[in-house]
């Protein structure tokens, strides 16, 4: 057993739509790891991150963040504690990028020179303190992902939630903004379809296929020939922290 766990889910099982999405899932992800789930389309990765930050319920099984279930957990703390960034955006219209990343920061107990410093901080890091004034509703796709990881970025949360956080992103912010994230030395659980960028952050991988777990480990070991070939048809495997693709499995 790891110690200090952040992450304790045991035995997960959710439905939808009629069908089972998760089966019998279990996952510890010890405080401070960079932890990734992977896998096909389909196969459970946001199912799994949406149960976790209390989007959806779930049919069977334990959740635990930091050693407290999931209900037990009271609104404030929840806040300080655990950040998501997920695929759904809500309604923005009308918001500026500016007012996206403060109201990520409504809940904490801060003055408002401290508001505005994370602010302009994390907009700094995501190179959109020209772009602060704009309409988020109208920026590019590449910018709003930025002004969400802005908005977590200056909160700052213990555990970070992360649904496919280099979407839209050109290389050099991909590597700019996971590289603030790591540095952070935060708890992260994060999906990815970009396999060379999951093995150059996560320290440990989960392969998930049809809702389940088949592998847990270091990148190197998950990202095996054999695991590639069986769940994502795919002849290559992981050498020296690259996806050698050989080519798809029609
Ligand atoms: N609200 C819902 N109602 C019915 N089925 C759903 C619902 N949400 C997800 N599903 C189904 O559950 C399965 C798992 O979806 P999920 O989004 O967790 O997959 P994923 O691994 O994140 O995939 P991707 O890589 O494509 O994002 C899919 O088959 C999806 O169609």
């Amino acid at each position: 057993m790891p110690i200090d766990p952040m992450i304790e889910i045991a035995n997960l099982s959710v439905t939808l739509g009629g069908r089972s999405r998760v089966k019998d899932f279990s996952l510890t992800v010890p405080r401070g790891r960079f932890h990734g789930l992977l896998g096909p389309n389909g196969a459970g990765k946001t199912t799994v991150l949406r149960t976790l930050y209390r989007a959806r319920g779930f049919d069977a099984g334990t959740i635990a963040i930091g050693g407290r279930s999931l209900q037990d957990w009271r609104r404030a703390d929840w806040t300080r504690t655990v950040g998501a960034l997920v695929q759904e955006g809500g309604n923005l219209q009308g918001l500026s990028i500016r007012d996206v990343v403060e109201i990520g920061l409504m809940d904490l107990p801060l003055s408002p020179a401290q508001k505005a410093a994370r602010i302009d901080a994390a907009l700094g890091l995501a190179g959109l303190t020209d772009l602060a004034d704009s309409e988020v509703a109208l920026v590019s796709g590449g910018e709003r992902q930025k002004t969400h990881i802005a908005q977590i970025l200056a909160r700052d949360p213990e555990l970070y939630i992360l649904d496919e956080p280099a979407n839209h992103l050109d290389l050099c912010y991909q590597i700019m903004l996971l590289d603030e994230i790591k540095r952070r030395g935060k708890t992260v659980i994060a999906t990815f379809h970009d396999l060379t960028l999951a093995a150059r952050y996560c320290e440990t991988v989960t392969l998930m296929r049809e809702g389940e777990a088949v592998a847990s480990g270091p990148p190197a070991q998950v990202l095996s020939r054999d695991n590639m070939r069986d769940v994502f048809r795919i002849h290559g495997a992981l050498r020296d922290g690259v996806m050698r693709i050989e080519g798809a499995i029609p």
